[in-house]
C-alpha cells in the first residue's frame, strides 16, 4: 500500500535535526514532527546555554584570582541579568542553524504539533493521518523529579527553567551532583550565588573514574562550593519567605532549589503501545540497529536513556538514517562514545573505566600523567589533574580518563587512536612544546619507561657496553 512519507521523524532536536536534513537531502520524502521549537535540549535548555553560563563563570573567577598573575582590577561586579543575556545571545546566534526555514530549505516537511501513533504504520498529528515507510523516535527527555515532600507545593527549578532566570538566587540548593549539577553548580557559584550540592552517592559524577571525580571535588571545595554527599533530600517547606530543605536530618535553607537528578524519556504521549513499540523505564528498547519492538520504527537519542549525549544522539542518527531509508543493515558501535563535562577541570572520559577494565580483562595497566609535570599547565597556572590511561599488556588502548585543562579536547587524540585501534605508543608522536597535549604523549612514554625499568637484563647490557666503549 503507497504511504505519504518515506519517514517521519518525530522530534526536532539533536537526534531528530541530523535524521530529518540528511534524509531530505537524500532526496526523501521526510515530515519533522516537533511538539515546541526546533533545537530541543541542547540548543534551548542544555548544552549552548550552560556552555555559554560556564563561560562567563570562568572569566568572573579568572578576573577574581588574577593577582597571582601580577594583575589588578577594581572590585569586579558580575551583573548576573547581562551574564544571562549573554547565555540568550548565544542561543539567538546559533539558533538560524535549526530555524523550521533551513530545514525546509532541505526539502523537509515541518509540522509543528504533539501527535500520536493509532497503529503500526500511521502517525496522527493535528488531526492528519500519517503513513510513512519507517518511522523515527527522538522525542529526547526531560528533567526526573524525585518525589520529595513538599517539593512540588514550594517550587524549583530544572535546567527548563534555570536559563531564563535574570536575578541571581542569593543561595541555592541543587539536587544531584551528575553533570548537570556539577556544571551548573560551580557557575552559580563563581557568578555569585552561594552553592550547596547533594548528593545521594559518595561521589560527585559518579558515573567517572573516582580519582578524576576526586580533582573535581578539591576544587569545587576550595572554591568554597558547600557538598553533602551520602544524603537524600528527604522533605522541602517554605519558610519565611525561603525554602527549608531537609537534607536527611541536616534542615539548609535556601532561595532557590535546582533539580539535576537525572532524566525521564518524552514517551508517555505517542502512544506506543497502538504502534507496538515497548519501553522500560530509562526509555525506549532497540536493537543494535537501532529498531523498536516495531522493525519500522527506529529511536534515536536521549529516548533511549543510555548515554544521553548530543554527540551520541547524531551518531546514532547517523545509524538510522540508512537503516530505515535503505536497509537495516547498520549496527550501533559504543566501544568508542567519548565525553565530557565542563567544569573547572574539565573532565573527559573515553571507554573503560580502570575497575570496568579489570572486570574484564587479566592483563590490565595503567598509565598516569600528572599535569604538574606538563609545562604548560604550569605556565597556564592550572597544574592539577592528570591523564589516566588503561590499557592492556599488548598496548591496546582500553579508556582514557583526562581530569585538568582542555581535558574535553584533549581527549580527541585519544579518540582517533582508539577509533582505528591504535596502540598507546601510537600516541608517542612528536607533540608540540609546550601544550597540553604533552599529556598524551608523556603518559604513553611512561610504558616505555616501565618496561625499560623492569628490564635489568638490559640495562646491564647497556652499562658492560659503555663500560667497554670508554676503555677502547
Ligand atoms: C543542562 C544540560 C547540559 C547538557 N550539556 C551537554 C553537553 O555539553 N554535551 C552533550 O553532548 N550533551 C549535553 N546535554 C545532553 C544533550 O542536550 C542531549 O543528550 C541531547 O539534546 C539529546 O538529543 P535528543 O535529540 O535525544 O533530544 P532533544 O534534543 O531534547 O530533542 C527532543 C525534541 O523532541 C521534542 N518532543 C518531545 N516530545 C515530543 C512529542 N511528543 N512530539 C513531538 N516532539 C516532541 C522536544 O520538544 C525536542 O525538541 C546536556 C543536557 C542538559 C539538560
Ligand atoms: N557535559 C555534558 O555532556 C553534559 C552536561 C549536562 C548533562 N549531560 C547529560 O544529561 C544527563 C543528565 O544529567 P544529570 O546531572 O541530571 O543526571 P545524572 O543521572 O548523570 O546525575 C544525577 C545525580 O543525581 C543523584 N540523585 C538522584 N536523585 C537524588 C536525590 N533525591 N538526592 C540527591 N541526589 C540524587 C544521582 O545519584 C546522580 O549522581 C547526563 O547523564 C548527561 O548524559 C551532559
Amino acid at each position: 500500500m503507497a504511504v505519504d512519507y518515506d519517514l517521519i521523524v518525530i522530534g526536532g532536536g539533536s537526534g531528530g535535526l541530523v535524521v530529518a536534513a540528511a534524509s531530505a537531502l537524500l532526496k526523501a520524502k521526510v515530515a519533522l514532527i516537533e511538539k515546541d521549537k526546533l533545537g530541543g535540549d541542547c540548543l534551548w535548555s542544555g548544552c549552548v546555554p550552560s556552555k555559554s553560563l560556564i563561560e562567563a563563570s570562568r572569566l568572573a573567577y579568572q578576573i577574581k584570582h588574577s593577582q597571582r598573575f601580577g594583575i589588578y582590577t577594581e572590585a569586579t561586579e558580575i551583573n548576573f541579568t547581562q551574564a544571562m543575556g549573554y547565555v540568550q545571545e548565544v542561543i539567538a546566534t546559533i539558533e538560524p542553524n535549526d530555524s523550521p526555514e533551513r530545514f525546509r530549505g532541505f526539502g523537509v516537511e515541518v509540522i509543528f504539533g504533539s501527535g500520536r501513533f493509532i497503529d503500526r504504520g500511521t502517525f496522527e498529528v493535528n488531526g492528519q493521518k500519517l503513513t510513512a515507510r519507517a518511522f523515527v523516535i527522538a522525542t529526547g527527555s526531560r528533567p526526573a523529579i524525585p518525589p520529595i515532600e513538599g517539593l512540588k507545593e514550594v517550587g524549583f527549578l530544572t535546567n527548563e527553567q534555570v536559563f531564563s532566570l535574570t536575578e541571581r538566587p542569593p543561595s541555592l540548593a541543587i539536587i544531584g551532583a551528575g553533570p548537570i549539577g556539577c556544571e551548573l553548580g560551580q557557575a552559580f557559584y563563581r557568578l555569585g550565588t552561594e552553592v550547596t550540592l547533594i548528593s545521594s552517592r559518595d561521589q560527585l559524577l559518579p558515573k567517572e573514574e573516582p580519582e578524576a571525580s576526586a580533582v573535581v571535588e578539591t576544587q569545587f571545595i576550595k572554591e568554597g562550593i558547600k557538598i553533602i554527599k551520602n544524603n537524600r533530600v528527604e522533605k522541602v517547606e517554605r519558610v519565611d519567605g525561603k525554602k527549608k530543605v531537609w537534607v536527611g536530618n541536616i534542615p539548609l535553607m535556601v532561595d532557590e532549589i535546582l533539580v539535576a537528578a537525572g532524566r525521564s524519556p518524552n514517551l508517555e504521549t505517542l502512544n506506543l503501545e497502538a504502534a507496538g513499540v515497548t519501553h522500560n523505564s530509562k526509555g525506549i528498547n532497540v536493537n543494535q540497529k537501532l529498531q523498536t519492538t516495531n522493525p519500522k520504527i527506529y529511536a534515536c537519542g536521549d529516548v533511549l536513556g543510555g548515554y544521553q549525549f548530543t554527540h551520541v544522539a547524531s551518531y546514532q542518527a547517523s545509524i538510522v538514517i540508512p537503516n530505515a531509508l535503505f536497509l537495516p543493515l547498520k549496527k550501533v558501535d559504543y566501544r568508542v562514545i567519548p565525553w565530557a563535562t565542563f567544569t573547572d577541570p574539565e573532565l573527559a572520559r573515553v571507554g573503560l573505566t580502570e575497575a570496568e577494565a579489570r572486570k574484564k580483562y587479566n592483563d590490565v595497566d595503567v598509565l598516569k600523567q600528572e599535569f604538574a609535570d606538563i609545562d604548560r599547565a604550569q605556565a597556564e597556572g592550572s597544574p592539577q589533574g592528570f591523564a589516566k590511561f588503561i590499557i592492556r599488556s599488548d598496548g591496546e588502548i582500553l579508556g582514557a580518563h583526562i581530569v585538568g585543562s582542555s581535558a574535553a579536547e584533549l581527549i580527541h587524540e585519544v579518540v582517533l587512536a582508539m577509533s582505528h585501534k591504535l596502540k598507546i605508543s601510537a600516541l608517542r608522536g612528536i607533540h608540540i612544546y609546550p601544550t597540553l597535549s604533552e599529556v598524551n604523549s608523556k603518559a604513553a612514554l611512561l610504558l616505555t619507561k616501565e618496561k625499560y625499568d623492569k628490564n635489568k637484563t638490559l640495562q646491564n647490557l647497556l652499562k658492560t657496553l659503555f663500560n667497554f666503549l670508554r676503555k677502547l
